[in-house]
């Protein structure tokens, strides 16, 4: 039988081309088993969330599943509703009397936006790390105790250990172990946002949302903050809203492209930069956008 002439002719194409296809076969595998793994490791379910701020209407039916140890990145031009989205995740919009959501957020199966939650204890579940640092004007080792003894109540040697944990966690440690007394406000932007990090994980919550969490901060602490959470998302759900759509497609396994409130495309984030459905993810993605 004769061989296709293609770019990969011969005997060794046939080979060649067996490989490919049957690799491909592999990874159609790998990703439908990915797939029913993921379907049953849902965090954070949204069900036709609409938000307002007063009349107006920041956010328009939004459907999203957020997984359970991934990260989920929100893209999407200024003013599209992704902080809106996100401070819908811990409630933390109750704090103004005028911004209201409505639907569902479902989190362990339980509706967050129901009168009944107890905003403590789902932001303790639930921690959120804003974009410009904010460490509490108390010392390093003040700035992660605070927020546990809300929680719980821990003796000083148990509370040395998580100040020491969460301080690694959020690889912080050895730049400030021998400092703990000194003011978290001493420290440079990186190393603060990352003390807020530790802040946060120092609850041990189930879910991270991180608001712009790398903006303020210069290229190598950038990288740093970036480094960090891929490590924390062994353990953590992680949900990031970033300008930076190198930094959406380096550190996600899923994105979600917004745009005037609404969710226009959401899904693998290899998928979203590589082969978006939509036209406008397209636009926006390669720079054609406005
Ligand atoms: N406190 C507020 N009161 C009224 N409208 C608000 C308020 N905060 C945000 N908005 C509006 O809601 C919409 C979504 O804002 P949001 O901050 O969520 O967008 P964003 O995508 O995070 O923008 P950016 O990337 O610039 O931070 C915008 O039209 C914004 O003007």
């Amino acid at each position: 039988m004769k061989c296709d002439t293609g770019w990969m002719g011969g005997q060794d194409a046939h080979t060649e081309r067996g490989e490919a296809m049957a690799l491909m076969e592999r990874l159609e595998e790998k990703r439908a088993v990915q797939t029913k793994k993921e379907a049953v490791k849902k965090s954070i379910e949204i069900k036709n969330l609409d938000f307002y701020y007063g009349d107006f209407q920041g956010l328009k039916n939004i459907n999203l599943t957020i997984h359970e140890k991934k990260v989920t990145a929100f893209i999407g031009p200024s003013g599209c509703g992704k902080s809106t989205l996100l401070r819908t995740m811990n409630r933390m919009y109750d704090l103004y009397p005028k911004q209201r959501a409505e639907g569902e957020i479902l989190f362990k199966g339980k509706n967050i936006l129901d009168a009944d939650v107890d905003v403590n204890l789902l932001r303790a579940r639930v921690g959120m790390v804003f974009q410009k640092p904010t460490p509490f004007p108390m010392t390093i080792y003040e700035n992660i105790a605070f927020g546990v003894r809300l929680y719980e109540d821990l003796s000083r040697g148990e509370m040395d250990e998580r100040v020491e944990w969460a301080l690694k966690k959020a690889a912080l440690w050895n730049e400030v172990k021998d400092k703990l007394g000194k003011s978290g406000q001493s420290l440079s932007g990186g190393q603060q946002q990352r003390l807020c990090i530790a802040r946060c994980v120092a609850v041990r919550p189930e879910v991270l949302l991180l608001d712009e969490p790398t903006s303020a901060l210069d290229p190598i602490s950038t990288a740093k903050v970036e480094e960090l959470i891929s490590e924390l998302k062994d353990e953590y759900t992680i949900a990031i809203v970033t300008h930076n759509m190198q930094q959406g497609a380096r550190c996600s396994d899923y994105t979600a492209y917004m745009y005037l409130g609404e969710l226009v495309e959401f899904g693998e984030t290899e998928k979203i930069f590589m082969r978006p459905e939509k036209k406008e993810t397209q636009d926006y993605i390669t720079g054609r956008f406005g």
